[in-house]
């Protein structure tokens, strides 16, 4: 029987044409993903689902979908759909992550120009018939400095746009390497600089716990009075109240946002603001990015049901089916290193080494090493996946080199180095897959450990003084964060210690910081796998 896709969004019809000629049957409603209940009804008779933002695949709607195999999303943001239980289900997830950028960032660059000259109100008053003439005073682009925050493939592209335009362009972005900065023309900054001295703010990360509100009300009152910002991303990047109150006190200029926190955003704290220019979530919509993202999406998941081969996939790596049961744990392995590495580092990495010893070797270890990498880049890039790691790291200047050894540590058949080196660090983390297939830990920065991976830990270096032990755990008690487990290691008898912590449920920041507190505390950082 033909496999059958379901188009649940507005889509380009190209990709109706390509599942058709793939001999895949098609059903196009360009409207039902807005009606939740009937997307669950009728989602079990579908081997694929084609999206865009309107649809959300959530754990229910994946409930339902018995037969379901593939969610391709014509577009890059994920977030509306719930890849943690697309994932327990067996659903591979697709995106295509640079069909929309170029048309996202000249939306970006459209609005910063609407808000410099105040066109929609001109246009509004002028079609009125009343010739404000004296009303509606610009601001020059040229000169001007444009803070973006956020500085990957629309980044980048709103980046070159503004060096086109003569504007100083300064950008932060914790995974920009001074080099890529050079090669683009920026400088690169950090965010209070940012903040300080841009005339434009734009942004263009993912939306992700580090960036959920990055212009919240403290960081907005640190911006210079006449700003002008713009969030062509994600909803949810500003805090909108705190946004409007500055705009009606006048020290931020304008803003021209296209995405909200609530969507379809029928009222918004922003609306009827003269100084602010809004669009309903059109960053994507052109007819050239469309037209590439449908084509795309629908080729990705006609060759998915079609053959099997698996691209731009968030949540899988490529892989034959003769190679995915050998490769599936030490996949895992390769991820939690990477994930555990990403959460851990704060700067600019210049290069990754994975050494494969024993076994795992012998495996097909591009598919690990892409692993690993999505699992360190993941927590700055949320949309990164294992096709698209390596080449995103390569764009960035990143070396990534992989050591191949035959024989392991004597207590292990299989070994897993990752070492990173940042601007200003070098961190590695070891790790094996015991007989149950679970991943562990066996070593961070060359002192030996033994922990499982849990969903959420704590990782604490510490010297190694007495007492340290006591007052953490207490700590931990004190503020009801229950320990699971508790893994200790240290290189030598007072020396350098770490911990790795299975906790029940967050640790609250201020926990955190509490720990830190503690004498002799090096890094605390909270960790989710
Ligand atoms: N409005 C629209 O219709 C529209 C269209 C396309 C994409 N988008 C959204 O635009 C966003 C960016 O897309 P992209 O393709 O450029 O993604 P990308 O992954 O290429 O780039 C994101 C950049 O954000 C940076 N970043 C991550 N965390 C950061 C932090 N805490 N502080 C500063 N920088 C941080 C990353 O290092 C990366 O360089 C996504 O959320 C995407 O969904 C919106
Ligand atoms: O992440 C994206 O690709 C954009 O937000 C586009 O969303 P859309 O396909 O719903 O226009």
């Amino acid at each position: 029987m033909a496999p059958r896709v379901l188009i649940s969004d507005a889509l380009s019809e190209a990709a109706v044409a390509i599942f058709k000629e793939r001999g895949i049957e098609v059903d196009f409603q360009p409207d039902l993903g807005k009606d939740k209940d009937k997307l669950a009804e009728i989602i079990g008779q579908f081997d694929g689902l084609a999206i865009r933002s309107a649809t959300k695949v959530t754990d229910k709607i994946l409930e339902k979908a018995t037969n379901l195999k593939v969610v391709g999303r014509a577009g890059i943001g994920v977030d509306n759909v719930d890849i943690p239980a697309a994932t327990a289900k067996g659903v591979i997830v697709m995106n295509t992550p640079f069909g929309n950028s170029i048309t996202t960032a000249e939306h970006a660059i459209a609005l910063m120009f609407a808000l410099a000259r105040q066109i929609p109100s001109a246009d509004a008053s002028t079609q009125a018939g009343k010739w404000e003439k004296n009303k509606f005073m610009g601001v020059e682009i040229t000169a001007k400095v444009l803070g973006i925050i956020g500085c990957g493939n629309i980044g980048s592209i709103v980046a070159e746009r503004g060096v086109g335009l003569k504007m100083r362009v300064i950008a932060f972005d914790p995974f920009l390497t001074p080099e890529r900065a050079l090669d683009l023309g920026v400088e690169k900054v950090e965010l209070d600089d940012l903040l300080a001295r841009a005339d434009f703010i734009t942004l263009h990360t993912p939306l992700t716990p580090q960036t959920k509100n990055i212009l919240s009300a403290e960081n907005l009152a640190k911006t210079k009075k006449g700003v002008r910002v713009i969030n062509c991303a994600r909803g949810g990047l500003v805090d909108e109240e705190a946004l409007r109150k500055l705009l009606d006190s006048g020290h931020v200029a304008g803003a021209a946002f296209d995405v909200f926190i609530t969507e379809p955003a029928k009222e918004n704290p922003l609306f009827g603001h003269p100084n602010v220019v809004c669009t309903p979530h059109l960053g994507a919509s052109t007819s050239e990015a469309q037209e590439n993202v449908a084509l795309q999406v629908a080729e990705q998941m006609s060759d998915y049901l079609t053959r099997g081969a698996i691209s731009n996939a968030v949540n899988f790596p490529s892989i034959t089916a003769e190679e995915a049961p050998k490769l599936k744990p030490f996949i895992a392995l390769a991820e939690k290193l990477g994930s555990f590495a990403g959460q851990v580092i704060d700067s600019a990495i210049k290069k990754v080494t994975i050494t494969y010893e024993g076994e795992v070797g012998q495996l097909k270890i591009k598919a690990l090493t892409a692993s690993a990498i999505a699992g360190i880049l993941r927590p700055l890039l949320a949309d990164v996946n294992v096709v698209s790691a390596p080449a995103v790291a390569k764009e960035r200047g990143i070396v990534i080199d992989e050591v191949s050894r035959a024989a392991a540590d004597a207590d292990y058949e299989s070994l897993i180095t990752l070492t990173v080196e940042t601007d200003k660090s070098s961190h590695s983390i070891a790790g094996t897959v015991f007989h149950d297939g679970k991943p562990r830990i066996i070593a961070i920065n060359d002192i030996k450990i033994d922990a499982a991976v849990a969903p959420v830990m704590i990782y604490v270096s510490n010297e190694d003084k007495p007492g340290f032990i006591g007052r953490f755990a207490s700590l931990l008690g004190n503020a009801s964060v229950n320990i699971a487990t508790f893994a200790l290691g240290r290189d030598r008898e007072g020396g350098s210690a770490i911990a790795l912590v299975e906790v029940d449920g967050a640790v609250p920041e201020s926990v955190q910081n509490e720990v830190k507190a503690l004498p002799g505390v090096k890094k605390v950082k909270a960790l989710a796998f």
